[in-house]
């Protein structure tokens, strides 16, 4: 059973978790000014799992970055729900990611002298909630966390450690969770259960997924791959394979360098 979406700071269309108009970050001056993302529209819809490829320095971290408030947005707009992210005080900010936000990354960022449990309910405890238990064992159950959570991460493999971190970031039913390479440090059996994780998460909890990834393989596991090249979005994908982003990226490749 598909369990809803959190309905609190719905978009006007209710169907759009995140959204960037004409999204603009420029880093440093002069000399040294990069244009790192070139007016980039884009909407993450809710309850589904997008994948933002793209090549090196295409700007994927810097999009993901300034839609998570990770970062300041030079122009344009980005909105989380109904909250235009440009102008928020960094403490409005770090509330908003705590509350609103959930992150995986390519390290798993656990705390070593917690247990698997203790970790996955840490931000909730600093943010002064309490964990809804009913949600929590659907998380776990769904992580198949279920017989570790007693285990010390020093206990767990990568893959466990991950879905650990996974579980964390599901843990406050946020209303978007962002990934940054979250396999990058697996091997592929442990990487294709975590992207099994997160797809379940979108289907069978309704969670809204938006993963950067450099892996065709990843980005089949989503329902819309986003496509971004020197800073700008050039293209997407509906329910892609490993196969069609593959020959996606060698076209493009090739345009490239014939261009
Ligand atoms: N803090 C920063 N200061 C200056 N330039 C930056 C900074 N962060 C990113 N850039 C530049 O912005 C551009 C986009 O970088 P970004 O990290 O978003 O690309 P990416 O597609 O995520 O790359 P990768 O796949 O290599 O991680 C690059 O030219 C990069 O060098």
């Amino acid at each position: 059973m598909p369990h809803p979406a959190p309905a609190q700071h719905t978009d006007s269309t209710g169907t759009v978790a995140a959204r960037a108009v004409d999204l603009t970050k420029v880093y440093g001056a002069g000399e040294t000014r990069v244009l790192a993302l070139d007016q980039v529209s884009v909407a993450f819809e809710r309850s589904r799992f997008t994948a933002i490829m793209g090549p090196s320095g295409s700007g994927k971290s810097t999009l993901m970055h300034c839609m998570a408030g990770l970062d300041s947005i030079s122009a344009g707009s980005a909105r989380l729900g109904e909250t235009e992210l440009t102008g928020l005080s960094d403490s409005r900010l770090t509330q908003l990611r705590r509350d609103r936000v959930g992150f995986v990354f390519q390290t798993f960022n656990l705390l070593p002298t917690l247990n698997a449990l203790e970790n996955i309910t840490l931000p909730l405890g600093i943010a002064g909630r309490r964990p809804d238990p009913e949600w929590l064992d659907l998380v776990v159950g769904t992580v198949g966390l279920a017989g570790r959570l007693k285990h010390r991460p020093a206990q767990l493999s990568g893959g466990q450690q991950q879905r650990v971190a996974v579980a964390r970031a599901l843990a406050g039913r946020p209303e978007i969770v962002f990934g940054d390479e979250p396999t990058g440090n697996l091997d592929s059996r442990a990487g294709a259960e975590i992207l099994g994780f997160l797809r379940n998460s979108v289907r069978e909890l309704g969670q809204t997924v938006v993963m950067v990834t450099h892996d065709p393989v990843a980005a089949g596991y989503a329902d819309r791959v986003v496509f971004l090249a020197d800073g700008r979005l050039v293209d997407e994908m509906t329910s892609p394979t490993a196969e069609r982003v593959l020959e996606h990226m060698k076209r493009y490749d090739a345009r490239g360098r014939t261009s």
